[in-house]
C-alpha cells in the first residue's frame, strides 16, 4: 500500500509559519508498522530554540491583555477544524506512531479537540478569590505565568500537544512544545491549525529535537513553567532542571498500575476493563493497569476468558480500518519489550504469547504473563507493551497492600458490583486517578495525574487551569494607615 506524504513543509513552527534549519541533525520519522523511513525533519538548533522563544516572549504579553472570551473562542475554532480534519489528522497520528486508524480516528485528534473545545469554553472564568480582614480586604487575581514548554512523549502527540496546549493558552500564556523525537508529526499540524484559527503568531511554537532540546528549554530563564510527559527517569532530570530556575512544574510519569477483580465483579466487564487498559495502543499508555490482581474464585474463568477475546484480536495493517491491534512505535521500545518477556521468562513466568511476528515493522504479539510472585522484575517495573500481568489474591486487605507496593501511582481500577467495596478500595489506592467498574477514560473536564513517582499536578479540568496561573494577592487599605512613629 502507498502511503499519505508525511514529509512535513518543514521541521518547526515559529511566529505562525513553518520554519527550518537545516543545520540541525537529521531526525529520521519512521513508520512502525513497516520499519520505513516516511519523512525526515531536523533538530532544533540553539538559534531555532532561541528564536522559538523569542518569539513566545514578544507574543505573550498582548495574548494576557487578550480579552479571555477571544482567546476561548479561537480555541474553540481549532477544535472545530480539528474535528472536520478528523480523518486526515488521525492518518498522520497512525503514521507517526503506528496506532491502528481504528483507535486513532476515535482517540487522538478528538482528543485534543475536546480538550481545546472544553478550556475555551471556560475561558471567561478564570477567577480569583476575596478576603475580608474587617473593613480591609485582599482579593486574588489568577495570572499568566509566561512562556511555557511543552515536552511529549510519543505514544499520543497530538492529545499530549492539546492537553498541554490547550489549558496554557486559554489563560494567556505562550507555549513552546517539543514533541518526542520519534513523533515529530503531529504537533506541527496542531500549530498549523491554531493559527488558522486564529491565534497569534508566536503563541504555540513547535520545535524539534532529542532530550538536549528539551534541556535547553527547561533551563531557558526566559521559560516559567515546564509541563513533561515522559517516563519516571526523565522526569527526575526535568523537574531537578526546572527547580534550580524556580519554574513551575507538571510531572506526567510512568506508571505500573493495578487492576482489583473481585469475585463479584461482572467478568466480562472485567476482562474488557483489562484489556483496554494493557493492549490498547499496543500497550503503549502511561495509565494502563497492567498488574491485574483477580480474586481465587474468579481467576481460572478470567484467565480463560481473557485469552479467548486476545485470540480474537484483528493484528494488522494500521491503516486497514478492520485492525485493532498495532505495532510499538519504536524498534527501541520493540526491544525492550521482548528483553522484559525474555526476563519475566527467565524468572520462571509463564507467557502467553510473547512473540515478535514475522513481518517488517515493530510487531509483539498481545502477551500474558501468569504464575507471578510479586517482586518479579515484570511485575515491578514498567514495561510499556502489550504485557499484561495477572496475579491472584485473596482477601481485600491483601490485594490493596499489594497493589500499593509500588513506587509509582498514576492510576488504578477496581471492577465489583459491591457499591461500598468499590469506594473503600478506591479511596485506599494511592494512585491519581481511579476508574471503578471502568479503565483508561480521560474526559477532558475530568483531572488527571499521577501521585507518588508518577507525577505532579493534574493535566485537564478546572485544576489543570490553576497549574497554568498563579495567585497574585491584593491586599486594600480602606481605613487610616497606623504607624509606631
Ligand atoms: N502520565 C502520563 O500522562 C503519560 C506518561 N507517559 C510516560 O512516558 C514514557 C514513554 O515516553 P518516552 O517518550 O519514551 O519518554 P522519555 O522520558 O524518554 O521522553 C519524554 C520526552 O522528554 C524528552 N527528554 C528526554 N530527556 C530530556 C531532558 N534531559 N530534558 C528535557 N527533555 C528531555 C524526550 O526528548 C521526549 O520528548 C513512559 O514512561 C510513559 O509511562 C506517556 C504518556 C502519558
Amino acid at each position: 500500500m502507498t502511503l499519505p506524504n508525511a514529509q512535513p513543509k518543514a521541521s518547526h513552527f515559529i511566529d505562525g509559519d513553518y520554519v527550518e534549519d537545516a543545520a540541525g541533525t537529521p531526525i529520521p520519522v519512521i513508520y512502525p508498522a513497516t520499519g520505513e523511513t516516511i519523512a525526515t525533519v531536523h533538530a532544533a538548533t540553539p538559534a531555532i530554540v532561541d528564536r522559538a522563544l523569542e518569539s513566545a516572549v514578544r507574543a505573550q504579553a498582548q495574548w494576557a491583555a487578550t480579552d479571555p472570551v477571544e482567546r476561548g473562542r479561537i480555541l474553540r475554532r481549532a477544535a472545530d477544524l480539528i474535528r472536520d480534519r478528523n480523518r486526515e489528522l488521525s492518518v498522520l497520528e497512525t503514521l507517526d506512531t503506528g496506532k491502528p486508524l481504528q483507535e486513532t480516528l476515535v482517540a487522538d485528534a478528538t482528543s485534543g479537540a475536546d480538550a481545546l473545545e472544553y478550556f475555551g469554553g471556560l475561558a471567561a472564568d478564570v477567577t480569583g478569590t476575596t478576603m475580608q480582614f474587617g473593613g480591609d480586604w485582599a482579593y486574588t487575581l489568577r495570572k499568566p505565568l509566561g512562556v511555557c514548554v511543552g515536552i511529549g512523549a510519543w505514544n499520543y502527540p497530538t492529545q499530549i500537544a492539546c492537553w498541554k496546549g490547550a489549558p496554557a493558552l486559554v489563560t494567556g500564556n505562550a507555549m513552546v512544545f517539543k514533541p518526542s523525537e520519534t513523533t515529530p508529526l503531529c504537533a506541527l499540524k496542531v500549530a498549523e491549525i491554531l493559527h488558522e484559527a486564529g491565534l497569534p503568531a508566536g503563541l504555540f511554537n513547535v520545535v524539534q529535537g532529542m532530550g538536549e532540546v528539551g534541556s535547553a528549554l527547561t533551563t531557558d530563564a526566559r521559560v516559567a513553567k515546564v509541563s513533561l510527559t515522559g517516563s519516571v527517569p526523565t522526569g527526575r532530570k526535568v523537574a531537578a532542571a526546572a527547580s534550580e530556575g524556580m519554574k513551575h512544574v507538571t510531572m506526567e510519569l510512568g506508571g505500573k498500575s493495578p487492576i482489583l477483580v473481585f469475585d463479584d465483579a461482572n467478568i466480562d466487564d472485567a476482562v474488557s476493563g483489562a484489556i483496554n487498559g494493557n493492549f490498547y495502543s499496543s500497550g503503549q499508555v502511561c495509565s494502563n493497569g497492567t498488574r491485574v490482581f483477580v480474586q481465587d474464585g474468579m481467576f481460572q474463568d478470567f484467565l480463560k476468558r481473557l485469552k479467548a477475546r486476545i485470540g480474537a484480536a484483528t493484528i494488522g495493517d494500521p491503516m486497514d480500518e478492520a485492525s485493532n491491534f498495532g505495532p510499538m512505535t519504536t524498534q527501541a521500545q520493540m526491544e525492550i519489550v521482548l528483553r522484559h518477556i525474555q526476563t519475566a521468562r527467565d524468572e520462571g513466568a509463564a507467557v502467553h504469547g510473547g512473540q515478535r511476528l514475522d513481518r517488517d515493522g515493530f510487531w509483539i504479539e498481545p502477551t500474558v504473563l501468569t504464575d507471578l510472585t510479586d517482586d518479579m522484575t515484570c511485575v515491578r517495573e514498567e514495561i510499556f507493551g502489550p504485557v499484561m500481568s495477572v496475579l491472584s489474591f485473596a482477601t481485600e486487605e491483601e490485594a490493596l497492600a499489594r497493589a500499593n507496593d509500588t513506587q509509582f501511582g498514576l492510576s488504578a481500577g477496581v471492577f465489583t458490583r459491591d457499591l461500598a467495596r468499590a469506594h473503600r478500595v478506591a479511596t485506599a489506592f494511592e494512585a491519581g486517578t481511579v476508574w471503578i467498574n471502568q479503565y483508561n477514560l480521560t474526559p477532558a473536564g475530568m483531572p488527571f495525574g499521577g501521585s507518588k513517582a508518577s507525577g505532579i499536578g493534574r493535566e485537564n479540568a478546572r485544576m489543570a487551569m490553576d497549574h497554568y496561573t498563579e495567585a497574585q494577592t491584593i491586599y486594600v487599605g480602606m481605613g487610616p494607615v497606623e504607624a509606631a512613629f
